[in-house]
């Protein structure tokens, strides 16, 4: 079982992001260590998805570097970033609706290669087969572990919200990813549900000692799963720590927890 360590897995440093004259983030820090799990909450329009863009490559800083393993990859794609084990899901669904729960989780893994190229996909070359047998043997662990092996064979459009979100984790974890970025997971789960998904993200960080930072809106929830929570607000970090010790920030309970405020003006620039 792993354990976080010191060296962070992926930093941002100092990120910055206009658009037009609202700075969106504003020379934003953040470190993730292998094996932890860190929650970013914030008021609506604090620069949660932004960061996200960011560290995940869909979208370019005007300031700051992203780096992975201590390389920077700022201007490097989020195909590139997926293919060294970073992963994102989206606060909206991005599944493949025509197709059945596990081959959601098989083509996740195709990436890889299977063999003897196009051709070989065509005609259902034999060389293609192990490769095959070995993504459905992982497919069919993790609809385990998800929870999710009873509805395998149904398709993907028509799984009620709840089941949608856990299969959008399932399939960002079909690959093994070193760092995870979950946008709103639990929303639209079942209290159960979400219980469900909170031991899966608790096993892969312990024991693949994956990083995970998640945006959640359901703070008790947040306070539950992670082990550390930073606090965006109009695009900066206001404060970062344990859960209780943010919990307890008279910063954070007035700009945040404390008034319920979700709907503030954005920064401007000067
Ligand atoms: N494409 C865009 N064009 C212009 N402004 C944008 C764009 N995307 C985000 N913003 C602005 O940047 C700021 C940060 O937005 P962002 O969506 O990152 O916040 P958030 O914390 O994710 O909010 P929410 O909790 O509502 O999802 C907001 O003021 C938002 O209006």
């Amino acid at each position: 079982m792993s354990t976080p360590t010191s060296t962070p897995l992926l930093r941002a440093a100092g990120i910055g992001v206009r658009f037009g004259g609202v700075r969106a983030l504003d020379g934003v820090d953040l470190a993730l260590r292998p094996g932890e799990v860190c929650g970013l909450i914030g008021p609506n329009g604090a620069g949660k998805t932004t960061l996200f863009d960011v560290l995940s490559g869909v979208r370019r800083p005007d300031g700051g570097r992203v780096l992975l393993d201590g390389t920077d990859i700022t201007r490097r794609s989020p195909v590139w970033r997926a293919r060294h084990g970073m992963r994102r899901t989206f606060q909206r669904q991005q599944l493949f609706g025509q197709l059945t729960v596990a081959d959601n989780l098989v083509v996740a893994q195709e990436w890889h290669g299977g063999g003897g190229g196009l051709a070989a996909d065509l005609l259902g070359a034999p060389i293609r087969r192990p490769y095959e047998r070995a993504r459905r043997e992982r497919a069919a662990a993790v609809l385990r572990a998800c929870g999710l092996e009873a509805v395998a064979g149904s398709y993907a459009a028509a799984l009620p919200v709840g089941r949608a979100r856990m299969l959008e984790l399932a399939r960002a974890v079909a690959d093994p990813p070193r760092v995870l970025l979950l946008d709103e997971p639990a929303s639209g789960m079942t209290a159960e549900e979400s219980r469900a998904l909170s031991s899966v993200v608790r096993r892969l960080a312990a024991e693949e000692g994956c990083a995970v930072l998640l945006v959640e809106h359901d703070v008790s929830f947040v306070m539950e799963l992670c082990e550390r929570v930073v606090v965006l607000d109009l695009g900066r970090v206001l404060a970062e720590g344990t859960p209780s010790e943010v919990r307890a920030d008279p910063r954070v309970r007035e700009a945040y927890l404390g008034t319920g405020v979700v709907n503030r003006p954005p920064a401007q620039t000067s």
